[in-house]
Formats: C-alpha cells, sequence, structure tokens
C-alpha cells in the first residue's frame, strides 16, 4: 500500500527525524485498550440510538442498511394469488380451507417404525410426537385433545395400521368426538404425523374415521400460510402447496380406493400448471431482487452474518439481542420467521455488522416444500460467516443439529451444481442458545459451542467477539492504526468509510489524532488513491519541507504544497504499487 510505502521510505531514510505516519496494530496497541474495553458490548446498541450518541463525524456515514432494504423491499403488484378456483383444488388436497378462525381439536398419532433399518435412528418417537404438538400449538384455535404413538411395522402400508390398530384407534376417536360439555373440545380432525401420507393412506383412514387426516407437510403449509405476510413469502408458499397437490393428484389416480369428488380434471390440471408458471417467474424475480440486494450490500462492505438453525432455536431472538432492535418478535412457534430480513448491529470494534434472519429447519419436512424457500436461504449460504444456533434445551438437540447441517450440506452442493465458481461455506460458528433453560450448563457435550442465553442475555459478548475475529479474519479486514489532523478530512473520510474503533490525541503533537481503524484493503487503497479522495500526509513540513520536496522528487512522486502548511501528495494510479 501506498501510505505504508511512503511511510516506510521515509521512515528508512528520515529515521531520526521524522515518527512513522501509520503504525499497523494487529494485535492493538496497549495504549489504546482501555478504550477498546469501554466500546465493547456495552456500546453495541442499536444503529439509530448508536448514530444519535456519536461523534457529529458519524452523522456522516452511509443510511443504515435496514433503511435500504426497506427502501428496496420486494413488491409484488402483478400477481393475483386468490383463485376461486385453484382453492377449491388445494382444499381437496389438503384437507384445509384457508380460514384460521376455524377452531380444530387434533388427534395426534405418531407412527414409528420399532425395529429393522427402516427405524428412525436420529430421533425418538417421544420427540416427534412432541414437535408435532408444538406445530398444532403454533396454530390459534388449534388445540391437542390427545396425543399417542404407534409403532408399526412398515409406514408404507396402504392403510398406514393393521387391522387391531385401526379399531383400537376407532375407539379412541369414538371416545373423543363424544366428548361432554365444551362443544369447541370436540374431536374434529386426526393428525397422523408423518411427512406425507400418500392419497390412498388418507382417504383409507378418513373413510374409517370419518374425520380429515392431515399430514406434516399439510400442517406446515398452513403454518407457512398463517405466518406469510409479506409478498416474497405468499409466493414462496404458494408455490410450496403444489408440489403436494400434484403428489396427491398421482396417487389419486393410482389408488384403487379413489376417493370420489377428488381427482383433478383437464382444466383444474390447466389452473395448476399456469399458476406454476407464474409463480416460477416470480420467484425468479424474488431471486434477482435478492441477488440485486446482495450486491448492494456487497458494495457498501458491510460483513454479513447469517444466523441459521431449527425452527424455534432462537435465531430472532438472538438478532434482537445483538442488535437491539426493539421491532424484532421472537414467538414461541414453529415457522414464526418466513422472511429473510437483515439487520444492522455493531460488533465490539464498531465495524457494521449484518445480521441475516432466515426460516427456521425442521426433520421430517419433504424437501419440496424447502426448496421454495432456497431463493432466500441462498442469501444466508453467501454470508460471510454463519451462526448456527441451537438449543441445547431442546431433548432432541443433537437430532436438530445434525439436520441442520445436514440441510446446509445439500443446499451447498445445490449451489454448487447451479454456480459456475466452486461454492464453500463460510466458517460456521455454532452457538447453544437457552443455556439459562439447563440444570447443569457445563455439560461436556457443549463445550465446544459458545454458550448464551437470549433470555438473560449471558454470554453475547464473547460471541460477539468470536464474531468479529471471524469476520476479519474472512473479509481480509485489518486494524491499524493512522495518524491524521483532527479534523481534517481523512479523518471525516475514515468514519465514513471504515469502522473507528477508538481514537485519541497524539501526545506529543494534539491536533493530531491516532484513530485505530478497520478497514478494507480496498478501502485502504482508495484512502490513498486520488480518484476517490486527495490524501495528505500530515508530516511536521514546516521546517523539512525541502527535504520532503527533494524526497517526493527523488521518489518520482507528484506533489503540491498548499497554503496551510499541509503537504499533500498526489499518487499517479501508475505509482500506486
Ligand atoms: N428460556 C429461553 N428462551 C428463549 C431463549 N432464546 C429464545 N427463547 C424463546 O424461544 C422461542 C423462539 O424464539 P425465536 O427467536 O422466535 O426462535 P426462531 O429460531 O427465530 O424461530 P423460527 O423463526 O420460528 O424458526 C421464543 O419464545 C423465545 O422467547 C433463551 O435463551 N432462553
Ligand atoms: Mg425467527
Amino acid at each position: 500500500m501506498f501510505t505504508i510505502n511512503v511511510a516506510r521510505r521515509l521512515q528508512a531514510s528520515t529515521r531520526q527525524q521524522y515518527k512513522a505516519l501509520i503504525i499497523t496494530a494487529t494485535p492493538r496497541l496497549s495504549v489504546i485498550e482501555d478504550n477498546f474495553k469501554r466500546l465493547k458490548y456495552t456500546r453495541n446498541i442499536g444503529v439509530k440510538g448508536l448514530r444519535n450518541s456519536k461523534h457529529h463525524f458519524e452523522s456522516k456515514e452511509q443510511k443504515v442498511p435496514d433503511v435500504e432494504e426497506k427502501d428496496f423491499a420486494y413488491e409484488n403488484d402483478s400477481l393475483n394469488l386468490e383463485d376461486s378456483e385453484y382453492e377449491e383444488v388445494v382444499n381437496g388436497a389438503m384437507r384445509l380451507t384457508r380460514n384460521f378462525q376455524v377452531a380444530h381439536s387434533v388427534l395426534i398419532i405418531q407412527p414409528y417404525v420399532k425395529w429393522g433399518p427402516k427405524r428412525n435412528m436420529s430421533t425418538s418417537p417421544e420427540d416427534q410426537l412432541t414437535e408435532a404438538e408444538a406445530l398444532v400449538n403454533s396454530l390459534p384455535n388449534w388445540h391437542v385433545a390427545l396425543s399417542l404413538k404407534v409403532p408399526l411395522e412398515s409406514l408404507e402400508r396402504n392403510a398406514l395400521f393393521g387391522k387391531g390398530k385401526l379399531e383400537e384407534l376407532k375407539t379412541i376417536v369414538n371416545d373423543l368426538r363424544q366428548t361432554k360439555g365444551d362443544s369447541d373440545k370436540r374431536l374434529t380432525c386426526l393428525f397422523v404425523s408423518k411427512g406425507t401420507l400418500s392419497f390412498a393412506q388418507k382417504s383409507i383412514l378418513e373413510s374409517y374415521f370419518n374425520l380429515p387426516v392431515l399430514d406434516r407437510y399439510s400442517i406446515v403449509i398452513h403454518i407457512l400460510r398463517l405466518h406469510a405476510t409479506s409478498a416474497e413469502a405468499r409466493i414462496q408458499v404458494a408455490m410450496a402447496e403444489l408440489p403436494y397437490i400434484w403428489a396427491q393428484a398421482k396417487d389419486a389416480n393410482l389408488s384403487k380406493s379413489r376417493r370420489v369428488g377428488w381427482s383433478l380434471t383437464d382444466t383444474q390440471k390447466e389452473i395448476l400448471r399456469t399458476r406454476e408458471r407464474k409463480l416460477k417467474q416470480e420467484l425468479e424475480r424474488i431471486r434477482t431482487h435478492r441477488k440485486l440486494l446482495r450486491n448492494k450490500r456487497k458494495q457498501n462492505h458491510y460483513p454479513i452474518v447469517a444466523v441459521v438453525g431449527y425452527t424455534n432455536a432462537g435465531k430472532t431472538s438472538l438478532i434482537k439481542a445483538l442488535t437491539k432492535e426493539q421491532s424484532m418478535q421472537p414467538k414461541d412457534q414453529l415457522f414464526a420467521t418466513l422472511d429473510v430480513t437483515a439487520h444492522a448491529g455493531l460488533l465490539p470494534c464498531n465495524l457494521k455488522a449484518i445480521y441475516m434472519d432466515t426460516v427456521g429447519f425442521m426433520s421430517d419436512i419433504p424437501t419440496g416444500l424447502i426448496e421454495c424457500f432456497v431463493a432466500t436461504l441462498e442469501d444466508a449460504m453467501l454470508a460471510d460467516v454463519i451462526l448456527h444456533i441451537q438449543d441445547v434445551s431442546h431433548s432432541c438437540h443433537q437430532a436438530q443439529k445434525e439436520h441442520v447441517e445436514k440441510t446446509l450440506e445439500s443446499l451447498t452442493h445445490n449451489l454448487n451444481m447451479k454456480g459456475e465458481e466452486k461454492y464453500q461455506l463460510p466458517p460456521i460458528i455454532n452457538v447453544a442458545n437457552k443455556i439459562d433453560l439447563l440444570q447443569d450448563e457445563k455439560t461436556p457435550q457443549f463445550d465446544n459451542l459458545l454458550k448464551v442465553s437470549c433470555k438473560n442475555l449471558s454470554g453475547l459478548e464473547e460471541l460477539l467477539s468470536v464474531i468479529e475475529k471471524n469476520i476479519l479474519e474472512v473479509t481480509a479486514r485489518r486494524q491499524i492504526i493512522i495518524r491524521v489532523r483532527n479534523g481534517g478530512s481523512e479523518m471525516a473520510w475514515l468514519y465514513k468509510h471504515a469502522a473507528v474503533v477508538s481514537t485519541q490525541a497524539d501526545q506529543n503533537e494534539p491536533e493530531f489524532m491516532l484513530m485505530d481503524v478497520i478497514i478494507t484493503e480496498l478501502q485502504l487503497h482508495r484512502l490513498n488513491n486520488p480518484k476517490y479522495h486527495f490524501h495528505s500526509l500530515p508530516v511536521e513540513l514546516r521546517e523539512k519541507r525541502d527535504f520532503i520536496a527533494r524526497f517526493l522528487k527523488e521518489s518520482g512522486m507528484k506533489s503540491t504544497i498548499p497554503e496551510d502548511g499541509f503537504y499533500y501528495i498526489e499518487i499517479g494510479r501508475e505509482q500506486m504499487n
């Protein structure tokens, strides 16, 4: 870099006479250690508050990114998702209308394979049942009447259950249907907690119990519909419904036990195809739009931290804790977050980072459903650092962790299939959240995780330091100290384009400041480049003027000496390196 080169050359030739203009300082100089400590987490308040309280130079900073994101929000005015003919088709497949006011009392049946190779080793039926209950409880006006585990030899049988089991279940269903008293509590549907039920399985069970039968896919879609408020999320959910309808229609055609009243007519098939085509176009637009946003962030050189994890692990809560953004609303519901949103926060070194909140992952969800959210998850995958938030208080913590890791792997594979360049996952920081709920937080199995609690805000300071360290490494940012004139143009430039960790007056010459900054190579280059900035080297020139002029002449640099006694060195492009 020019500045460093000049500094070195000046140092070499005038070792006795001049101080170094720039002191490379990684790790930090001890003189600023105290300032740094003061700036640590306590200063990491939301961007808005921070701007109000900072030095006046900082009022010239670039706009905070979340404002830009808002201005850039994806709007869809061309696609009308309301279509009564389509509604008829989707309701037939899902057994659910979009009316979220309708109360439901649900019998949850968790089938599981007890023995053999088809047994699910990653999670227990008890945990699956708990997750199924959480899914039902995520819907307003829905409640669990009863939940049961049912061991089976296989999950592929036509009626799913054997004759004896069906009889047993019928008695339970009949009892629940006749519940006296509160009519709201009377059983209204069955939820068989399996990824998808084939059309044949559904229709056999429905005719046997005379109640609608739902599977995991349809319940999750219903939750997603409820939580999808932005245009983008609504399009993604609408798209996620389609593979399910097609699969059910295919099953219905194959099934000998075709349920009268539900198989697709040619007109309905055409409605689906048209809708699919339009939605695909919209998703393509979303992808392009996301790319634009991503490039915009890149231009601004904000480091990006993607926060991923199993649903309900505390992703939104963590971002809220790190950014102090009051508008964020963590909820004790599955799939509460459906939009990938960006939120600015400060690292201990005062560097602004963008945290991306993402859609949660869940096991036993068909890939077709997740694929519709891939456009938004790609954003996360292209971040500088990924935070994997894990709910360590959850009994299935290990299975959830493995599921997220596997999904990230398959998303990586997808990106590699699509792109020309080889994609590599950014560094992943594993975070153990909800540590406050653990009886003994010293559990050795969490030793390599960073333990935090978004509830009592513990462990966040350490987490921020780790994020910072990773970001500086990955984005090739450096921490250096630059000596500039107090109130000069460089000072303003640095406030605008670099993260200022601390400043302090040069003890020998109080009109100069030592600025401890985090800066990218590119910005350091710009600081020295006349195209972006007319760089001045604040050297004690008055008495050394002739010497420096000679030095610069010999070095082949153009120079001007303005009236104020500052020495301005104009660096030609060819001399930059
Ligand atoms: N006790 C405790 N509860 C927490 C902690 N962090 C989050 N929660 C709670 O966990 C629930 C889920 O939090 P969210 O932040 O919405 O989780 P999420 O990962 O964003 O969930 P989705 O967006 O649905 O995928 C909320 O009720 C939070 O209050 C924690 O550290 N301790
Ligand atoms: Mg969330």
